[in-house]
């Protein structure tokens, strides 16, 4: 039996991970999950799952979860500590990482430090802090099993020996496949009129929305090209991004023997989350089988970075290194908050992402506070450029 702490459990992520420990109590009993403001949510969670420990981490909602609580035997908490207390609790040794933004850095690196299994889709904390990330996954001992669906792809597709961190194996280029999202074929005129309802509404995936304006910029593919670097010990050029709208195959290996290795399946996040929870075995999801004969057609094309900027932003931030890329996460956060608020254009996410990091001086990454700190300074400066617009 695995015990689960669940951060970010009123989420997309969240949801279909309750959906997979119902599908198996015999194999998962959920002990701590984590929300931030969906307290309606929270109460059916803890109604349907019955909890021990239940964070809010804004105030206000966990004072109106208890107060809508008749059930005593829950201990709700609420703020930053309580969430880094959840995720590195020793009575759970499975730690799913669903908060969305930089908001999940903490407590999925307390997660690490804590040595705990993690299923990481908080891909932001790659993005911010990937090399203290990853030397504390080695220091402290922790499993680290990708969720995010490509690298999670990827992690099915590599040698065993290479999953258990040594690199090399063959392995020549990792091919990190995007859907183009919903503006894969809009002109750079049409691209200027886009809604936050147009750009949340992905081909293929349902998800949060955060996620999908990323999906819909391409920040997103930059986002996942520095996760993937970090997880996988790669360098930029030994990933490519490959368009497949159908996000059918969730990304390749390609080998040195002339072998490419995929992972398939219908576009569904149980199935690298049942994937995580059940390593190395395999567990049912609920996601059907694909159905080959239903199927018309796999087609692959090249990223268009000078149509979808934000990628060659998010590039250029890894290849700059340091704090760089925090800074973009920081900003970009900012941007796709000002967006899906009507208060900038979808083509202003690029310009508020350039100009925040033009605006702060590189600097060498220290420590999670500092890179805390950095968050707090860049989304400052993009608020200041956003308003200026
Ligand atoms: N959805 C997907 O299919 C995929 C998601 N991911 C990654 O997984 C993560 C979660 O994405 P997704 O589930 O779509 O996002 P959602 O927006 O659906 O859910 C986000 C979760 O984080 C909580 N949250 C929001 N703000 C804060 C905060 N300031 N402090 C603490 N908790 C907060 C929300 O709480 P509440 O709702 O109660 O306010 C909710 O539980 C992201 O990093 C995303 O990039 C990766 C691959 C696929
Ligand atoms: C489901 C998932 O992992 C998302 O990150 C998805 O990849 C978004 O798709 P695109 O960014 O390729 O549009
Ligand atoms: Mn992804």
């Amino acid at each position: 039996m695995k015990t689960i702490c669940l951060l970010g459990a009123t989420g997309s992520i969240g949801t279909s991970t309750l959906d997979i420990i119902e599908r198996h109590p015999e194999k998962y009993q959920l002990h701590s999950v984590s929300g931030h403001k969906n307290w309606q949510k929270m109460h059916e969670i803890i109604q349907r799952f019955q909890p021990k420990v239940v964070v809010m981490s804004d105030e206000q909602s966990a004072l109106t979860l208890k107060e809508a609580m008749n059930d005593s035997t829950v201990e709700v908490l609420t703020g930053e500590d309580a969430l880094i207390q959840i995720a590195k609790d020793p009575i759970a040794d499975t730690v799913v990482a669903a908060i969305v933004g930089s908001a999940g850095l903490q407590s999925s690196y307390a997660a690490v430090c804590a040595g705990k299994r993690v299923l990481l889709a908080n891909k932001e904390s790659l993005v911010i802090s990937g090399q203290l990330f990853m030397s504390a996954v080695k220091k402290y001992g922790a499993t680290l099993l990708p969720v995010d669906s490509e690298h999670n792809a990827i992690f099915q597709s590599l040698p065993f020996d290479y999953q258990q961190g040594k690199s090399g194996q063959g392995v020549k280029k990792i091919l990190l496949t995007a859907s183009g999202g919903p503006f894969l074929k809009f002109s750079q005129q049409q691209l200027e009129n886009v809604t936050p309802e147009q750009a949340v509404a992905h081909p293929n995936w349902s998800m949060g929305q955060k996620i999908s304006v990323d999906s819909a910029s391409l920040m997103n593919k930059g986002l996942e090209l520095i996760e993937a670097c970090w997880l996988f010990d790669l360098k930029v050029e030994d990933v490519q991004v490959v368009v497949h709208p159908q996000s059918i195959i969730h990304s390749m290996v390609s080998y040195a023997d002339g072998s490419v290795i995929a992972q398939m399946g219908n576009p569904d996040m149980r199935t690298p989350i049942a994937y995580g929870l059940s390593y190395p075995e395999r567990i049912e999801s609920g996601v059907e089988p694909l159905d080959f004969f239903q199927i018309n057609q796999l087609t692959f094309d090249q990223a268009d970075e000078s149509r979808f900027e934000c990628l060659a932003l998010a590039k250029q931030a890894f290849a700059q290194g340091g704090i760089m890329p925090a800074i973009l996460n920081a900003a970009n956060e900012e941007a796709v908050d000002a967006f899906l608020n009507n208060n900038i254009a979808f083509l202003d996410i690029a310009k508020v992402v350039k100009q925040t990091m033009s605006n702060i001086k590189n600097d060498e990454v220290v420590s999670i506070d500092q890179l805390m700190q950095v968050d707090v300074l860049a989304r400052t400066e993009a608020i200041n450029i956003i308003k200026g617009m």
